[in-house]
């Protein structure tokens, strides 16, 4: 399904989100998948293997669910032999030993309900945290474009709602049925043991009462997913609608808003109104079952007494009998059920986790060669007849050549989508080229390996992106092993010491939720700071379009130099003075190089360049 097919209403023709007003769901390759997925042989075994690491205790998990699932019949078994022999035969002294018995199977039987479930959630916990720990390290592992395709959403989705029905799956459900199942059995035998014509005509009913419940089940359980489907809409309405309040509020659009969010609840009412009728319909109805169940159960036995064929007090042990029998019914639906989504689920964390990448370092990769001194600690990069899209389909960048030496800047200027950020994708081996050569101090960047590359680099996005944590946690982001003294030299040597002091809890500041407890400029700070602290031989610099205030502006720009002195650089540049002091520029148009040269050289050239700085500095650009 689509964002824009029809939903499914309770009433009315069929409407789509947009009609409705709804937020666009986010679809991705990895949305829209089957809720259930029938059983697999391969995968229930790929989830056995992930409980060997804790055997010994799952196989006392499956001895102690096998004797629990002879306890319950036989507890319900001994029900009925103390009422058929000592109750009717007054024998008193026989009816105490008896009872006495009937507790201390009763309480081994908790007894050991109490270790089937401590084991079967340590086994769950066990098999859920190598089963997340293996979905991060496969996330960790894929490239960037596995990032541009696949929604943060979904990513999380197998994290959390996939690897919980797992955790079902395994730590109830198939225990679950396994105490279910012998319960059934041994119920069964006793049964057939007690009257075996009886249970004969009882057992032709378990089908029907097994059918009736999947019926009425698979309607209730339809009508509960698309109420869930409804208030997801609610949800991700509201979230969007939080998110964008400054667009909202900016555009004077919050009655429309409201309006709209209005209709989305009435939507969702209406799917809950259709599921309480329906669970109005149905919880009677199945309850009447048993009740039917019951009076056939009367009928015959009654019969059957009459005609001396049964006594009355195997009758009443029956009655107990039957209970366990068919009690499970329900509960194995259900389980069944269960184990469908859980396979589903299973089906999606193993396809993530098997996911090979898109492309990888060659084997024999080998690291980017350390600066032999620390003047000339740049690196040279070469492109070499570079072609690239992110798509077979829709090439990005054509035929770029051009070479950085050592410690050079190059500034990327050109108009919005001419491929800037593309050509930072590629320095950074964020991307593989269509084809070309990319060299990094002669050699080819393909095969370098990419961490090394990756920590010789440092990048200063215009997301100005923080992680959660100090501004101290923060810098130290760029290199784990700095200490104190290196975050302190490293913002003296930036210039920046002083203003993060100023915060009143200093370098040991939060810095809020992706940094929003700072200022602009202070974040644009910790990120240079983070850069330059890992002593970075390739700089990477999107530059802020952002306005920030004079001063401010003129300690960023002091940091900014004092980062990229001595080493190569890339800089999406949008500001007059970082073109100016670039060694480079390469003024891009449609993915290909159409002038280059420094600012001088390109002024005087009086083309595409000379007409952008004539626009940008004369007196109406604003
Ligand atoms: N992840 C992606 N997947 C597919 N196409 C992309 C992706 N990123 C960019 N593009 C496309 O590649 C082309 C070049 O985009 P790029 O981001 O390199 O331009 P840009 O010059 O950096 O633009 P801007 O100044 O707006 O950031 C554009 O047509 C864009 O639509």
């Amino acid at each position: 399904m689509s964002a824009m097919d029809p939903i499914r209403t309770p009433s009315g023709p069929p409407r789509t989100p947009r009609d409705l007003g709804l937020v666009r769901l986010r679809r991705d390759e990895e949305e829209n998948e089957a809720r259930t997925r029938p059983l697999d042989w391969g995968i229930l075994q790929r989830l056995f293997s992930y409980t060997r690491p804790i055997a010994a205790k799952r196989n006392a998990l499956v001895a102690l669910t096998l004797v629990r699932s002879g306890q319950l019949p036989a507890l319900a078994w001994m029900v009925g032999a103390i009422i058929s022999g000592p109750i009717s035969g007054h024998d008193t002294s026989t009816l105490t030993w008896a009872v006495l018995g009937y507790l201390a199977l009763a309480i081994s039987t908790d007894f050991l309900f109490h270790f089937r479930q401590r084991f079967a959630q340590e086994l769950g916990e066990s098999v859920v945290n190598r089963l997340r720990g293996e979905i991060f390290a496969a996330v960790q592992r894929q490239p960037m474009a596995f990032f541009h395709r696949v929604k943060t959403g979904s990513i999380i989705g197998r994290m959390t709602s996939d690897v919980q029905t797992l955790r079902t799956g395994i730590q109830d459900v198939f225990f679950v049925s396994i105490v279910q199942l012998g319960q059934m059995t041994c119920a069964a035998l006793l049964m057939a043991w007690t009257d075996w014509v009886m249970f004969l005509i009882i057992a032709g009913l378990a089908p029907v009462l097994w059918g009736l419940n999947h019926h009425f089940r698979g309607k209730l359980s339809r009508d509960s997913r698309a109420t869930q489907e409804s208030f997801s809409r609610v949800t991700a309405s509201l979230a969007e609608s939080v998110g964008g309040i400054r667009v909202t509020q900016g555009f004077v659009r919050e009655r429309h808003n409201a309006g709209l969010f209005r209709e989305l609840v009435a939507d969702h009412a209406s799917y809950n109104m259709a599921l309480a009728r329906t669970s109005a319909v149905l919880q009677p109805l199945l309850e009447l079952n048993s009740q039917f169940f019951i009076s056939c159960l009367l009928l015959l036995g009654g019969w059957r007494a009459f005609d001396g064929a049964m006594e009355v007090a195997d009758l009443i042990q029956f009655f107990f009998l039957a209970n366990v029998f068919f009690a499970p019914i329900q509960t194995l639906g259900n389980q069944f059920n269960q184990a469908l989504i859980a396979m589903a689920g299973a089906e999606r964390v193993f396809r993530l986790i098997d996911r090979k990448p898109e492309w990888s370092d060659p084997p024999d990769a080998t690291p980017l060669a350390e600066p032999n001194d620390a003047e000339s600690a740049g690196v040279t990069v070469e492109f070499d007849r570079v072609h690239f899209g992110y798509t077979a389909d829709k090439p990005v960048l054509h035929d770029i050549t051009f070479a950085a030496t050592a410690g050079q800047s190059i500034a990327l200027v050109g108009h919005t989508g001419s491929g800037k950020s593309s050509i930072l994708n590629l320095v950074t081996k964020f991307y593989p080229p269509t084809s070309g050569t990319i060299r990094l101090d002669g050699r080819d960047l393909s095969g370098i390996d990419s961490d090394s590359l990756h920590r010789r680099m440092g990048m200063v996005t215009q997301h100005n992106f923080l992680f959660s944590g100090t501004i101290r946690d923060n810098i130290r982001r760029g290199r784990p092993d700095a200490d104190d003294a290196a975050v302190r030299a490293t913002i003296d040597q930036l210039g920046c010491a002083d203003l993060f002091d100023a915060l009143p809890r200093g370098l040991d500041t939060d810095v809020g939720e992706r940094g929003s407890g700072l200022s602009l400029g202070q974040r644009q700070l910790v990120c240079i700071a983070r850069a330059m602290i890992a002593n970075p031989r390739l700089i990477v610099l999107d530059e802020a379009t952002s306005s920030i205030d004079a001063v401010t502006e003129s300690r960023l720009q002091h940091a900014l130099r004092v980062l990229l002195a001595g080493r190569t650089s890339f800089i999406v540049a949008h500001r007059l003075s970082t073109i100016r002091e670039a060694d480079l520029v390469l003024v891009l148009d449609q993915g290909r190089i159409i002038e280059r040269g420094t600012h001088h050289e390109l002024v005087q050239q009086a083309g595409t360049y000379a007409e952008l700085y004539r626009q940008f500095s004369s007196p109406d650009a604003t």
